[in-house]
């Protein structure tokens, strides 16, 4: 074996740092659940901006003083990475505010993730990952499907605590999007008077859109054991039924996060239903999809990487996927529609309109 050159040990060491950084990502988002269940985001909301100390902190989350020191390490690593800030002068005692990273992990903000965190570091989520190297030589469809003999879908109709978990974890991603629709996307509902959201859950998006724009009707087609627990609150038309062998008429059909479920083949079924659900697009008709599209030109590296760990945890966990540009291209021209318009800007998500 050749000696190392002093050269070589230099880029051994710094590529150390790099792959030690890796191998603890899990500290990052492990303790942030941890955070969130001490209730740290919460106790720092309710101060409304105003900092505080650590002795003050362990005290309002009813931690026995001799932890403090637990809370202050903690606190110092989830400081260095963005998720608190510490605002105290040198040699003075820590003191804490939100940043706009930790104020997404307040319980009562109606944007908030911690449903989403929940429900992606629930052990039912956690554990397909510990056999993803071997699924690689399995025929299962998901590494999913393969621990628990079930996929997730059948997972959410058999455990009454994982059906709950997912559907909220999918409400606050809606409530967070349709935020960024209403701000940033109001003129692609012009002219709507009618819409259905296709595996539009329980619902939550359409009633957002019902109230944010009220000239639009709005309905929700999803399964019927999925619309049978919605909300029933006069403003949303709950349909049960198959998005692959009907989809109701409307101006507008939306589908957001749900092609990400699906292969090629089974998109391009899910849209010829679509097409034949909307009028020409002299009338108006079209499809708006909600999804992402990797790696786009506008997006920043952290924007692609999230998009890149999303894909995966699509491939591990449902056996979908996220697609580039070109991919989504294919699947649109085959099913037979003629323009798109995409229009980036809600985060790692675009809304792409699609004509027939
Ligand atoms: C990932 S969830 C997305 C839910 C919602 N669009 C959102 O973003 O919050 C996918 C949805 O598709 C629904 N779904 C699955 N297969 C379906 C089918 N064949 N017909 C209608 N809906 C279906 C599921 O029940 C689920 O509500
Ligand atoms: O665990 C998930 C997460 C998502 C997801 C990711 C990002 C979004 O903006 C929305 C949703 O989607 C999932 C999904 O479609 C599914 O069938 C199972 C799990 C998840």
């Amino acid at each position: 074996m050749a000696h190392p050159t002093a050269d070589n040990v230099e880029e051994e060491l710094q590529a150390q740092v790099l792959v030690w950084n890796h191998i603890f990502q899990f500290i990052s988002s492990m303790s942030l659940k941890s955070v969130v269940e001490l209730g740290i985001p919460d106790v720092l909301h309710r101060n409304e901006g105003r900092p505080i100390c650590l002795s003050g902190l362990a005290s309002l989350i009813s931690m026995p003083p001799n932890r403090i020191d637990y809370l202050r390490r903690l606190m110092r690593m989830l400081v260095f990475t963005g998720c608190f800030a510490n605002v105290s002068k040198e040699g003075e005692e820590e003191k804490y505010v939100l940043t706009p990273v930790s104020r997404l992990l307040v319980k009562d903000n109606d944007t908030g993730v911690s449903p989403f965190l929940f429900f992606q570091l629930d052990l039912v989520m956690q554990s397909p990952w510990q056999s993803l190297g071997k699924w690689f030589h399995s025929d299962q469809p998901t590494s999913f499907a393969k621990v628990h003999g079930v996929d997730i879908f059948g997972m959410a109709e058999r455990s009454e605590r994982f059906n709950r978990m997912i559907n909220e974890a999918m409400a606050c991603d809606s409530r967070l999007m349709v935020k960024a629709l209403v701000e940033k996307h109001r003129d692609a509902f012009v002219g709507v008077k009618s819409l259905v959201d296709v595996g539009g859950g329980t619902g939550s998006l359409a009633a957002t859109i019902g109230k944010a724009f009220q000239w639009i009707k709005c309905a929700v087609l999803d399964l019927p054991h999925v619309v049978a627990d919605a909300p029933k609150d006069g403003v949303v038309d709950f349909i049960g039924g198959d998005m692959f062998e009907h989809v109701p008429p409307a101006d507008a059909v939306l589908l957001k996060m749900v092609l990400h479920d699906w292969s090629d083949e089974d998109c391009v079924k899910i849209l010829k239903q679509c097409k034949k659900a909307i009028p020409p697009k002299e009338k108006g008709g079209k499809v708006m999809i909600l999804d992402m599209i990797v790696n786009s030109k506008t997006q920043d590296h952290k924007a692609t990487e999230t998009q890149l760990f999303l894909d995966m945890l699509m491939m591990v966990d449902v056996g979908g996927r996220e697609r580039e540009e070109h991919e989504w291209k294919k699947i649109f021209t085959e099913a037979g529609f003629t323009t798109y318009k995409a229009t980036h800007g809600t985060g790692v998500h675009s809304l792409i309109e699609l004509y027939p």
